[in-house]
């Protein structure tokens, strides 16, 4: 089984569910992220900075999958922002995955007190003109963050990735992405598990549902329209998390899930967060 799929504003398309990779590393790693290829998943999430872009390569090389049926993206760390700079991270993250190109290219964090990302914005546009990314988009960036690219350069991003679960769940950013037509994916889409699993809302409704926490909280996010990129070590977790486009949630069920709000999981506040 494999997850349907959105068409992003460039004309490319990303599946509706991916796969986080952060904390896949070595051979369990690698081995992790061929079942799940094998298991369906086609998007796969990494960056530079989570040290497994070689991990991914060793998976994509060993599964029987065709790279090109695959959505590969990584990330710019913010110790490489600016225009030379963003060149020649790519081209480290571009060997180690051991690419021909990349099919969805982020800014990992705006880092603003650098305020060098719209030079990496301007860096990954060439990117894109040569080929060698497909897609390029951006994460953890604000409202005001995105109309400043926009502004500067007239290329809006088709992605942003950001912290968005039932917790955190972000609606008037997601209100201006869908103004934009930019789309919104989820990171940490289960709140690193942590206590949302087991809020009687979610328990409550999953039982009615005869699904299980995870998988409510994941079709929370298809419900949304968010991407959301659940990272799981386990097959059989993993397995149940793709398994979430065989029923629907009524609207006041969601309503239900969202008001579990209550902010960021932790300090990861764009305008003050710096991630090198
Ligand atoms: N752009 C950014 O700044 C960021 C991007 N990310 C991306 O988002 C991905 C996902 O976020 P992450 O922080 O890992 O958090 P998630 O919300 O995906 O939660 C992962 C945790 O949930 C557990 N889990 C997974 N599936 C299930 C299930 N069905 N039932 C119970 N527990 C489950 C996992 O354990 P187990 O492995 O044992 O199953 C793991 O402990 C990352 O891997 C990364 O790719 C994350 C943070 C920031
Ligand atoms: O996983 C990511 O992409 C990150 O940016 C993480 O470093 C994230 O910020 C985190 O997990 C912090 O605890």
């Amino acid at each position: 089984m494999t997850a349907p799929v959105y068409a992003l504003r460039d004309g490319n398309s990303i599946p509706a569910l991916g796969l986080g990779t952060y904390g896949l590393d070595d051979k369990a790693g690698v081995a992790a992220i061929v079942d799940a290829i094998d298991e369906g998943y086609r998007l796969i999430d990494t960056a530079y900075n989570y040290g497994n872009e070689g991990v991914v390569a060793e998976a994509v090389r060993r599964s029987p999958v065709d790279r090109s049926d695959l959505m590969i993206t990584t990330k710019l760390p913010g110790r490489h922002h600016g225009f030379d700079e963003t060149f020649a991270s790519f081209e480290q993250s571009r060997s180690r995955l051991d690419l021909d190109w990349v099919d969805l290219y982020l800014i990992h964090w705006p880092n603003p007190r650098i305020d060098k990302y719209v030079d990496s914005w301007r860096a990954m546009i060439k990117l894109l003109e040569r080929g060698v990314v497909r897609s390029i988009g951006v994460s953890n960036f604000t409202e005001p963050m995105l109309q400043r690219l926009i502004d500067e350069t007239g290329v809006v991003p088709v992605v942003n990735q950001v912290e968005l679960h039932p917790y955190f769940p972000q609606a008037p950013l997601r209100a201006f992405h869908a103004e934009l037509g930019i789309r919104t994916e989820s990171w940490s889409p289960l709140a690193k598990r942590s206590e949302l699993l087991a809020e009687p809302v979610v328990t409550g409704l999953a039982a009615g549902l005869g699904v299980t926490p995870a998988q409510l909280v994941l079709r929370w996010h298809v419900e949304l329209g968010t991407v959301p990129i659940p990272k799981s070590a386990d097959a059989a977790r993993r397995r149940e998390n793709l398994d979430v486009f065989g029923f629907s949630l009524a609207p006041e069920h969601v309503e239900a899930i969202s008001s579990l709000e209550r902010g960021r999981l932790w300090g990861g506040d764009p305008d003050t967060h710096e991630e090198m």
